[in-house]
């Protein structure tokens, strides 16, 4: 590793942060294939994301935003560089250690990825579930305040399909926060939703955040949503590029 600052070569107008960064980033690269088919699709990434942050990645298709995203949620494996996650640093991770961390984060996806069969209560509890200090009443009942706290405290009871879906999307939303989580990574939250329900997921989730402060890293292509980040970080053919200035959100 180079030793250098972590912001010295970060071009996203980040502020210098301390250590406990739940995020620190430092050199990350990535390449899928290998051989003649090697393909390199992260180039010396340094992104820092702070204690309570909310964090927008943004760029064109393919520029590498999910691979980092699924780099960071330790759901694939490290090449190259400094990951530091929730204090576990990725680079050399076993697959145990890439376990544990993943349970620590609270995962979106731009598929609910609710299970059908379950209810909205049901699903919700599933996050809580790896806990074994925790009885199956009391999962049910966290699970019953996270739903109320996304404004469906009555549809516990129902499966998916019959949730409209926005309304499922919330689920979602109480569902990565139902388990503590010290951390949000969610992928294109809003691609399947109309212009409302979209900004009111985030709103929601952007204000549940904010309250625990859990910091989320967000990943989308969706301008609607630019003004409720703290920070905007954009990508460009696998690195980080400097934000426009009018992009730049200031933190309320
Ligand atoms: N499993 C894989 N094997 C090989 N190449 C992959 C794999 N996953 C992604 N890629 C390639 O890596 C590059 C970055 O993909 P990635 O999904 O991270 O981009 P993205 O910015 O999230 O794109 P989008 O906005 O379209 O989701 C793309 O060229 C993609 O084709």
């Amino acid at each position: 590793m180079s030793g250098r600052p972590l912001h010295a070569s970060a071009p996203s107008g980040a502020p210098a942060i301390g250590r406990q960064a739940p995020v620190e980033i430092r050199g990350l690269s990535y390449a899928f294939g290998t051989g003649e088919l090697r393909r390199p699709v992260l180039r010396d990434i340094d992104l820092a994301i702070g204690p309570g942050e909310i964090v927008l990645l943004t760029g064109p298709s393919g520029s590498g935003k999910t691979t980092l995203l699924t780099l960071i949620g330790a759901l694939r494996a490290m090449q190259e560089g400094s990951c530091r996650v929730l204090g576990q640093e990725m680079m050399g991770a076993s697959e145990a250690q890439r376990v544990a961390l993943r349970r620590r984060i609270g995962f979106i996806f731009q598929q609910h990825n609710l299970l059908g069969f379950l209810t909205a209560q049901q699903n919700v509890a599933m996050a809580i579930e790896l806990d074994p200090r925790t009885t199956e009443a009391q999962r049910l009942d966290r699970a019953t305040r996270m739903l109320a706290a996304v404004g469906l405290g009555d549809r516990g009871a129902s499966r998916p399909d019959q949730l409209s879906g926005g309304q499922r999307q919330r689920v979602a939303v109480a569902r990565a926060l139902a388990g503590e989580p010290g951390l949000i990574l969610a992928d294109e939250p809003t691609a399947a939703l109309d212009r409302q329900s979209g900004g009111e997921v985030v709103r929601l989730l952007r204000e549940l955040a904010k309250r625990r402060g859990v910091p989320i890293l967000l990943v989308t292509h969706d301008p609607r949503i630019l003004d409720l980040a703290d920070r905007i970080v954009s990508m460009e053919d696998g690195r980080i590029v400097p934000t426009k200035q009018a992009d730049t959100v200031p933190a309320p």
